[in-house]
């Protein structure tokens, strides 16, 4: 397993994470669990932000929180100095409870309910992001209702397919997302929102995909952004102040995964920004992105105990973990790819190849394929590396498996940022209507 950020095996043979030995987290905290290396976390923010300060653009880094949103990590990208983006009234909640200020929320989401928009104009966030027509014309009413003028960027689908799974690439013209670009709707919003009294537009969001590699999707997309700008600034006299070009940057979950350094996404795409907006009314438009991966990705481990073991000879060996898809989905929605260790006996020569499964009542319930380990035995720790996002914020109840405690590690300390939730959690919201306590007379 490759290892990432402070993790490195110790002198016990043991695999450490921000100074702490995964056998005492375990004794600790119990398994699954969720390991977040916080020194990584705060590294890749900063990277971020260091290199669009050498951009020399205007901007704002907004970590997607839809990534991995607890309280604790809103706190942190608020001390990094990042936005964030909420897609959901829980989201922001979880933000605003953690005192994340309001103006650098930015809220995102294909169907807004009049709730979720009545919630964040009281809280007076920063910015909203505008799917629709529907949204715009509902955000507009009740901005005016309550005489407030709401900042927005619109949506848009720039016609750019990201190379990436089906299921996570969203710049496509076949996109539930956004305004297109390609047959007018795009502009007709603009020329709506510009006449929305309740509303200023402050510019246009392009999203193209997730786990994107390459740099020439972002380049293309600023390309056809950036024609669409000049389109609005001479048929609709408009002229875009931001520029949100979204997330998508990839991360290495395996071997084979060639990302690029988070210094390189951004100069791709602020280079592009700078030749494509020069001559358009002289006005660089101010840049955001929204990574959400490349922060909290690879600063994620789950730690797992093994217990029963399958072997099917000449077929297959099965190895079962205390979790699975309850914690991690990703393999099952999208046939991700992780590796692991074997985190007790972090020393030991690789000498089978074994399959990772989960204990849900379920043949898909897969998380790696054909891993080389070391022979493990049942109360081996099991370590799955790149866990950190989109994990422990898809986790489900299936199964009625409690989600997993989360922690956060940092110079040998470690501290829990999210309980591990009991049976008595999951049964709390459960009621027994009245007539169901009757003893059922069957006639
Ligand atoms: C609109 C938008 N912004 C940002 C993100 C974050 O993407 P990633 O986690 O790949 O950086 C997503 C998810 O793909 C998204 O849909
Ligand atoms: N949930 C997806 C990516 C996020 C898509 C959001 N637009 C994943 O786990 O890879």
């Amino acid at each position: 397993m490759y290892l990432h950020g402070t993790s490195e095996i110790n002198a016990n043979g043991h695999l450490e994470i921000g100074g702490c030995d995964a056998a005492e987290l375990k004794a600790q905290f119990g398994t699954p669990l969720y390991i977040v290396d916080e020194h990584l976390v705060r590294e890749r923010c900063r990277e971020y932000m260091e290199a669009f300060r050498a951009s020399g653009l205007k901007f704002q880094v907004a970590f997607a929180s839809k990534a991995f949103c607890v309280m604790a990590m809103c706190r942190i990208v608020d001390e990094e100095g990042l936005s964030l983006d909420v897609v959901s009234e829980g989201e922001l909640y979880t933000a605003l409870q953690a005192g994340f200020p309001a103006e650098r929320i930015h809220f995102h989401g294909n169907n807004k309910t009049p709730d979720e928009i009545a919630m964040a104009l009281d809280a007076r966030i920063g910015c909203f992001v505008v799917d629709n027509f529907t949204e715009l014309h509902l955000l507009n009413a009740m901005a005016k209702e309550r005489k407030q003028t709401v900042s927005v960027l619109l949506r848009v689908t720039p016609g750019v397919e990201a190379h990436t799974h089906e299921y996570i690439s969203t710049g496509q013209i076949d996109s539930k997302f956004g305004f297109d670009i390609g047959n007018g709707t795009a502009l007709e919003a603009v020329q709506a929102a510009a006449d929305a009294e309740g509303l200023e537009l402050l510019g246009i969001h392009s999203h193209i995909g997730s786990q994107i590699f390459e740099t020439e999707g972002f380049q293309l997309a600023v390309e056809r952004v950036a024609q669409f700008a000049r389109q609005v600034k001479d048929e609709a006299g408009v002229a875009f102040q931001v520029v949100n070009l979204g997330g998508g940057f990839g991360i290495r979950y395996v071997e084979g995964d060639t990302p690029l350094a988070v210094s390189e996404y951004v100069r791709s795409i602020t280079d592009a920004v700078k030749s494509c907006f020069a001559g358009i009314g002289n006005l660089l438009p101010e840049i955001w992105v929204e990574p959400g991966r490349s922060i909290i990705g690879e600063a994620g481990t789950t730690l797992y105990t093994i217990g029963s073991v399958k072997d099917i000879p000449g077929v297959r060996k099965y190895v079962a973990v205390d979790g699975g898809m309850t914690d991690n989905p990703r393999p099952a929605l999208y046939e991700s790819r992780y590796e692991a260790m074997v985190a007790n006996r972090g020393n030991e020569e690789a000498s089978e190849v074994v399959s990772i499964a989960g204990k849900c009542c379920e043949s898909g319930d897969m998380l790696i394929w054909d891993v080389a380990l070391p022979k493990v035995n049942q109360g081996d720790l099991l370590a799955v590396s790149c866990t950190g996002a989109y994990n422990y914020s898809m986790a489900s109840n299936y199964n009625r498996i409690p989600r997993p405690a989360v922690v956060f590690v940092q110079d040998g300390e470690a501290d829990i940022v999210v309980r591990r939730e009991s049976h008595r959690d999951i049964v709390m919201n459960d009621c027994i209507p009245a007539r169901l306590n009757k003893q059922a007379v069957l006639k």
